[in-house]
């Protein structure tokens, strides 16, 4: 097999290449290529063994065995052997996909599968190269119009994206399925066939087997023009998130809360890319559109109001104007805290580490804290008048769900300061050689 001389062979190494040199990494890269035992990532395989080649690169291919087929082990199998033959480092990868929702059985296998195929990429360093093709690109378009998703969705697959640190190429994407088989079959190349590939009851199988040939026969470029729509929306929405970015950054009063004013100045559309922004700086899923409305709605609540959005994971909470970030609680509370004097004690709910020490300290002397003292008096620091803290709170606008939090620590029974917004404010009279040190992780 001389498999450069082919052009299907040419397009793909010429891709990974191009890929590479754009995000700036060597052409040396160890490649990972997702092995399905399937004629496309057959065919990536052979493409890699000829860039290996011309490039010397280390290459891996990782197979995952799912288990939902009765053939999955000669799959693993027929991998592994063709593996050895192309003298490529192969692994075996075995997840258990949880197959009590028939319908989201494909989704929940990708998970898996993607978890499995980044974590062999994160230890090995490597790029991971999927074998997907302009007709799964075609699929993947018509799959989110049904979604109803807008440019972002209808961007499709990326030939290009990180995930995390790993760098994910799909180097096929612009092949037609056609070509990828005939390339296979005049090369000889052995593959295996997945025969839930013909259930129809997955939306993807029921419109690449039922649809996509009708539509095909009557527009045989769709598979590129639609192709070329995906560019253009990928084009645009990155532009869109760019400038959103910008937007969330100057509406951002800390991680977890947005200036409310400067969030409703913004266009209607802007606000919403802001919050889905603010999601994904979170690490969460783009609110729905009914749920970024209902978020969107409660600036316009009235002053005193307290509204909020509730996801799985906590709350979206509108306070004195600004919207707050809120997730459950998963540390208790403690009323009390002994806090032992020159040691960091972590505050698992204020997420950091508190040390009280004194220059001059002495026998039996004692520190703690106390959480939920709303009625005691005090004079913060820069403060001419003292009042009881609940009163505080309103003046420093203190969120109404974080007031049961605050700790005040006491040094021998006396306050002498408290732990408010991040940060350690001290209580007059000031204690002299005190010196408490507040830190986030
Ligand atoms: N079990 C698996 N192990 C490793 N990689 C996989 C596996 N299943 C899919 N992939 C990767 O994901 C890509 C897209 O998956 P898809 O389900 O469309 O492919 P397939 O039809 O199962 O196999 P192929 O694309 O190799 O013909 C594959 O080309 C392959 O690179």
């Amino acid at each position: 097999m001389t498999p450069l001389q082919s052009p299907t062979i040419e397009h793909i190494v010429n891709r990974i290449a191009t890929s590479l040199t754009d995000v700036k990494l060597p052409l040396q890269t160890p490649l990972v290529v997702a092995y399905s035992g399937g004629v496309d990532s057959t065919v990536l395989l052979q493409a890699v063994i000829a860039y290996r080649e011309q490039f010397d690169s280390p290459i891996h291919a990782v197979h995952v065995h799912h288990g939902l087929s009765d053939n999955a082990d000669d799959w693993a199998r027929h991998c592994e052997l063709q593996c050895r033959l192309d003298d490529v480092e192969f692994h075996q990868y075995r997840v258990a996909v949880d197959t009590s929702s028939r319908k989201s059985l494909e989704a929940e296998a990708r998970k898996v599968r993607y978890n499995a195929l980044l974590e062999v990429c994160e230890q090995i360093g490597g790029v991971l190269l999927l074998g997907q093709h302009a007709e799964d690109q075609l699929e993947t378009v018509l799959l989110q119009l049904k979604r109803g998703a807008g440019p972002q969705g209808l961007a499709g697959m990326g030939e290009v994206q990180y995930r995390g640190d790993t760098l994910i190429m799909r180097p096929m994407l612009s092949l037609e399925k056609a070509d990828i088989i005939a390339y296979a079959e005049e090369e000889m190349l052995q593959w295996v066939e997945d025969e839930s590939n013909q259930q129809n009851s997955f939306d993807r199988n029921f419109l690449r087997n039922e649809i996509i040939p009708h539509l095909l026969e009557r527009w045989p470029k769709l598979t590129k023009t639609v192709g070329r729509s995906a560019e253009l929306c990928a084009e645009q929405s990155a532009l869109v998130s760019d400038s959103a970015q910008q937007y969330f950054e100057d509406c951002k009063h800390s991680d977890l809360r947005l200036n409310g004013p400067k969030l409703a100045a913004l266009s209607l559309p802007w606000q919403a890319m802001v919050i889905r922004a603010w999601f994904k700086s979170q690490g969460r899923l783009s609110p729905s559109k009914a749920q970024t409305d209902q978020v969107l709605a409660m600036l316009k609540a009235k002053h005193d109001a307290t509204p909020e959005v509730n996801f799985k994971w906590g709350r979206v909470i509108r306070f004195d104007h600004d919207l707050y970030w809120v997730v459950n609680a998963t540390h208790d509370i403690p009323q009390s805290l002994e806090l032992a004097l020159g040691q960091d004690i972590p505050l698992s709910w204020l997420h950091g580490n508190i040390r009280v020490t004194l220059s001059d300290q002495k026998n039996g002397d004692k520190a703690s804290l106390q959480t939920n003292a709303r009625n005691l008096k005090v004079k913060p620091e820069n403060a001419s008048v003292s009042k009881l803290l609940k009163e505080w709170f309103k003046v420093w606008r203190v969120p109404r769900w974080e007031r049961n939090s605050v700790p005040v620590i006491f040094l021998n029974e006396q306050p002498v300061a408290l732990i408010v917004e991040g940060r350690c404010v001290y209580l007059q009279p000031k204690t002299p050689n005190i010196e408490i040190t507040f830190e986030q992780d």
